[in-house]
């Protein structure tokens, strides 16, 4: 018994944690704790005398009285039986550590957290208040008191009031780990019990509803409960338990409690009609009644809380498990965990770069596509026409035509059309640059161990773009060298196998030395140096892309985090540290 006790109590544990936590049961779609631990709804109609039952059971006067609706918020009340002869106390969840020692003062509180929740405007809300009562003169038991079942607003409350309670009410009794305490008056006829009414509709087996009688002393003479009681007129799985409350003059009289349990305790033995069934009469035996079932209840569903805490640990194990695991504190851990973390985006971006993951066929598309179209683009016609030619190459001859062919101007003329290479060259250079940039963006975002470290992520980033501009600094000044060598030494066989306008004298098909300074000429020219300028083009075209594989790519797959991992060695990781609550890694390097 004492350990079933002590289960009853460590459920009672559980229960206040859920409440911490915020699963009270609500609208949660998912299965809560809450819902797999047993407990007991108290339910009846306004003035059933539900307060009065629950505070017999307890013992103690403490629950808020009045007319209209008392209660206004579920009043989750756990009881703790203390050893013998010890103090008496109670204690709100929400005043942690405040012991309550006068039961008037826990009945304030009860009005004054409603009304701080609700304001007091006679609103009800599905928050539940959390009282613990502890006393050598209760049983274990978790009790939950909600707003009676009422017909009418009062004033103040909108007509909803009527639903919302009822609403409110079936969400708890409905669940099927709670036990109902179905409240009518036996001065009230049962067929318009509401509590009876209720639990019928969400326990229509009865299997765990518990209907109690109460004022059975307010019957009129000559009549009694017996065929309810007896479990003839209305049978459940339980039988009824008939009480006897103080009645409103005792209450007002002051009548203690223990008084009143002796009085009912009477009423019942030396009753001519309910004698008989005086031992499983009254609010001490309703109370063990509770707890008997209560115990057998949470045995028969210990396999089934084991394995949803099971089925939770595991959840929260494999979550762990994605997220990643606890980072040791010392600082060679830490910078052990930094590189794995490191390697881990690394390998990912070298997997996009690969072709393993999607992005690295876009710097192809760059070579295939953006740099042969730039080139293609270049205004060479524009810039070789015989108009521009003729304009060059005059100025290029100066004072003094040229005699045989117009060496300075065509030089003029290619190394201006050179100059037009930068462009693509340069563009190239960048669309890769940021493809690649792309490519950290996303590998960060996939490399799931990261996640948890926004600090680290962040510091990662900004290493591996910092390390990208570099490697396309140096790109534009590797490509940008390629067309300036273009421009250094012209290859000279082009020329030397062009038809030399010379040879060509006394060719009866070769222009005529009159013709040497008509359009044609400078036509030919612009083709001669357009066709030599098409050769480069085609040279270009195939070692842009070298190169910028060369200074982007492979270095990006070879040293992207080189200086971040040369500054982690080099200086200390300071300032390291968890916050266990955020699971955030923060990492200074100073
Ligand atoms: N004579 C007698 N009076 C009772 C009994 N039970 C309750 N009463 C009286 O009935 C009135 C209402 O009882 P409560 O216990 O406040 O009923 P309740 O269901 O909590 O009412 P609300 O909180 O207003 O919904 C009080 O005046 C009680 O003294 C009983 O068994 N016998």
């Amino acid at each position: 018994m004492a350990t079933m006790e002590s289960l009853i109590g460590l459920v009672n544990r559980i229960q206040r944690a859920c409440t911490v936590l915020g699963d009270y049961g609500g609208d949660s779609a998912l299965p809560t704790l809450w819902e797999a631990l047993p407990s007991v709804a108290v339910v009846g109609g306004q003035s059933s005398g539900k307060s009065s039952v629950l505070e017999s059971i307890v013992g103690r006067d403490f629950l808020p009285r009045g007319s209209g609706i008392v209660t206004r918020r579920p009043l989750v009340l756990q009881l703790h039986k203390t050893e013998p002869g010890l103090q008496e106390y109670a204690e709100f969840l929400h005043l942690p550590k405040k012991k309550f020692t006068d039961f008037s003062i826990v009945r304030k509180e009860i009005q004054e957290e409603t009304d701080r929740v609700t304001g007091k405007s006679k609103q009800i809300s599905p928050v539940p208040i959390h009282l613990s009562i502890y006393s050598p003169n209760v049983v274990n038991l978790t009790l939950i008191d909600l707003p009676g079942i009422t017909k009418v607003a009062v004033e103040g409350q909108p007509e909803s009031v009527v639903l919302e309670i009822e609403t409110m009410v079936r969400s708890y009794i409905e669940k099927p780990n709670c036990l109902i305490l179905a409240i009518t008056p036996a001065n009230q006829d049962l067929a318009t019990s509401d509590a009876v009414k209720l639990s019928r509709e969400v326990d229509p087996t009865g299997e765990r509803t518990f209907g109690v009688l109460t004022k059975l002393d307010l019957m009129d003479k000559g009549t009694n409960a017996l065929d309810i009681l007896e479990g003839r007129s209305y049978p459940l799985q339980h039988p009824w338990v008939g009480i006897v409350n103080r009645s409103q003059a005792d209450i007002n009289k002051n009548v203690d409690m223990i008084a009143a349990r002796r009085r009912e305790h009477e009423f019942f033995a030396t009753s001519p009609d309910y004698g008989h069934l005086a031992t499983k009469m009254g609010s001490e035996y309703l109370a063990k009644l509770l707890s008997k079932h209560l115990e057998s209840i949470i045995k028969s569903r210990i396999p089934g809380i084991t394995s949803l805490i099971n089925r939770s640990i595991d959840e929260l194990e494999s979550e762990l498990d994605h997220l990643g695991r606890p980072v040791a504190v010392d600082a060679g851990a830490q910078l052990y965990t930094i590189l794995e973390l490191c390697r881990s985006f690394d390998r990912i971006f070298k997997e996009h770069l690969d072709g393993g993951r999607p992005g690295g066929d876009r710097i192809y598309g760059v070579f295939d596509n953006q740099l042969p179209a730039a080139l293609r683009k270049l205004p060479f016609d524009r810039h070789l026409s015989p108009q521009n030619v003729r304009k060059v190459v005059s100025e290029a001859d100066g004072y003094q035509p040229h005699l045989i062919a117009p060496e300075q101007g065509y030089r003029r003329l290619i190394d201006s059309a050179l100059n037009y290479f930068r462009g693509p060259a340069e563009a190239s250079v960048d669309a890769v640059h940021f493809v690649l940039k792309e490519l950290v963006r996303r590998s960060i975002g996939e490399t799931q161990e990261l996640k948890r470290f926004p600090t680290l992520q962040s510091e990662i980033a900004a290493a591996a773009n910092e390390a990208l501009e570099r490697f396309r600094d140096d790109s534009k000044k590797t490509t940008m060298r390629l067309v300036e060598m273009e421009s250094s030494y012209l290859t000279v066989d082009f020329f030397r196998k062009l038809p030399q306008d010379m040879e060509r004298v006394g060719n009866p098909t070769a222009p005529s030395a009159a013709d040497r300074y008509t359009e044609g000429h400078f036509r030919r020219i612009g083709s001669n140096v357009s066709s030599y300028v098409g050769m480069v083009s085609e040279t270009l075209k195939n070692t842009i892309p070298k190169a910028v594989v060369h200074c982007q790519v492979k270095e990006a797959k070879r040293s992207l985090l080189d200086h971040f991992y040369a500054q982690l060695g080099k200086k200390e990781v300071l300032n390291s540290c968890f916050l266990p609550h955020h699971r955030h890694f923060f990492l200074s390097i100073d």
